[in-house]
Formats: C-alpha cells, sequence, structure tokens
C-alpha cells in the first residue's frame, strides 16, 4: 500500500452499463468534492496522449485483446496518487469488475470504505443506452452490444457484490428513480462515511 493512499477513502461503484454510474458520480464530485475514477476513460485518455504506454495499449486494444489487469491498475493508483493532496475521496467506477479486479486492487491500493451499488432492471438499462447512443458517440452503445455487455455484467460482476455484501459496506441504491431521487439514497450512504 502507498503511504499517500494510506488514509484514502476509496468508494467502489458497481452497477450495470446504463445504470446511472456515471450520472451519480457526477453528482458526488460536485457536493463532496470527490475524484471520480473511471478505467475506461483513463486508458481511453492515455492512448490519447500519444505516450509510449498510450502507444502499448492502443496496438493491444486494436488486436481487440484484454489490456492487462496489471496495466489498468498501475494508471488508477498513478491518477489515485496525483490527486491525493486535493482529494476528499476516490469513486472507483465500473471497476472492479469481477472479484479478482477487486482483490488485485486491494493488494496494491487499499480497501474500499463503500460499494455503492447502483441497481436498476435490465429493460430500465437497455432503455437509458440506446437513448444515450443517441448522442453518446460511443461505439457500445447499440443494441447487439448493449445486451453482451448485460450477460457479461451479470456473470461477472454481480458476483463481486457478493464478496463485498460478506463484509456489510455494500450500499443498494434503486436507481429506478428520478435523478435527485437517487443522488438523496446516495448523499445518506456518503455521509455515513464521515
Ligand atoms: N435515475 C435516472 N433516471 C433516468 N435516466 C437516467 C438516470 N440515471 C442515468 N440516466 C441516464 C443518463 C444516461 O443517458 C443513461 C446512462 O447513465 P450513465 O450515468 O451514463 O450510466 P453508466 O455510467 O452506469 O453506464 O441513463
Ligand atoms: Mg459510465
Amino acid at each position: 500500500m502507498t503511504d499517500k493512499l494510506k488514509d484514502a477513502k476509496i468508494v467502489f461503484v458497481v452497477g450495470g452499463p446504463g445504470s446511472g454510474k456515471g450520472t451519480q458520480c457526477e453528482k458526488i464530485v460536485a457536493k463532496y468534492g470527490y475524484t471520480h475514477l473511471s478505467s475506461g476513460d483513463l486508458l481511453r485518455a492515455e492512448v490519447a496522449s500519444g505516450s509510449e504506454r498510450g502507444k502499448q495499449l492502443q496496438a493491444i486494444m486494436q488486436k481487440g485483446e484484454l489490456v492487462p489487469l496489471d496495466t489498468v491498475l498501475d494508471m488508477i493508483k498513478e491518477a489515485m496518487i496525483a490527486k491525493a493532496d486535493v482529494s476528499k475521496g476516490y469513486l472507483i467506477d465500473g471497476y472492479p469488475r469481477e472479484v479478482k479486479q477487486g482483490e488485485e486492487f486491494e493488494k496494491k491500493i487499499g480497501a474500499p470504505a463503500l460499494l455503492l451499488y447502483v441497481d436498476a432492471k435490465a429493460e430500465t438499462m437497455v432503455k437509458r443506452l440506446v437513448k444515450r447512443g443517441e448522442t453518446s458517440g460511443r461505439a457500445d452503445d447499440n443494441e447487439e452490444t448493449i445486451k453482451k455487455r448485460l450477460d457479461l455484467y451479470y456473470k461477472a460482476t454481480e458476483p463481486v457484490i457478493a464478496y463485498y455484501e460478506k463484509r456489510s459496506i455494500v450500499r443498494k441504491i434503486n436507481s429506478e428513480l428520478p435523478v435527485d431521487e437517487v443522488f438523496a439514497i446516495v448523499e445518506k450512504a456518503i455521509d455515513e462515511l464521515k
């Protein structure tokens, strides 16, 4: 564990694609001064920067292969350390995707204080993603890919929730409600951390 991060408040934000993770994270950042880190965004930014590592990542991703777990974690850790002096806490959005990723995160960085489980029905998630796809420009926001992402989510990520439930750090958030009502529930969970 890194000294700079030893007292860091770490919140895992887990939920299916389109459940509303990004939406709620944005609101947490605005109210609480947390740092929002999404592994996908970090990878895309590294590629866009044109750095040596970015070029290696791009080559891997172009082949359709998975970026090594260690690389993703190193990037998350670096981004956390860079914000250590100003950040009130960290939102780790869309990670861990599987139990192994959670275990590795804890070995290399630290333990989460809370897991926000942003929960919506499959039907709701599909609807939101199809709508987001009209403007997001994200290649994976189309109906066929959405279905694959949902299947993978249920297979790989639901065990993550069960794993952290054993430690009683999971707070399930009903994300079927309007955004502000969802945030009211999120606020309670974050306030309890203080
Ligand atoms: N509680 C809510 N009610 C209605 N729409 C919501 C919502 N939360 C999010 N949305 C919308 C915003 C986006 O267009 C879409 C997906 O939200 P998102 O925050 O990008 O999800 P995620 O980051 O979990 O993939 O759904
Ligand atoms: Mg998102």
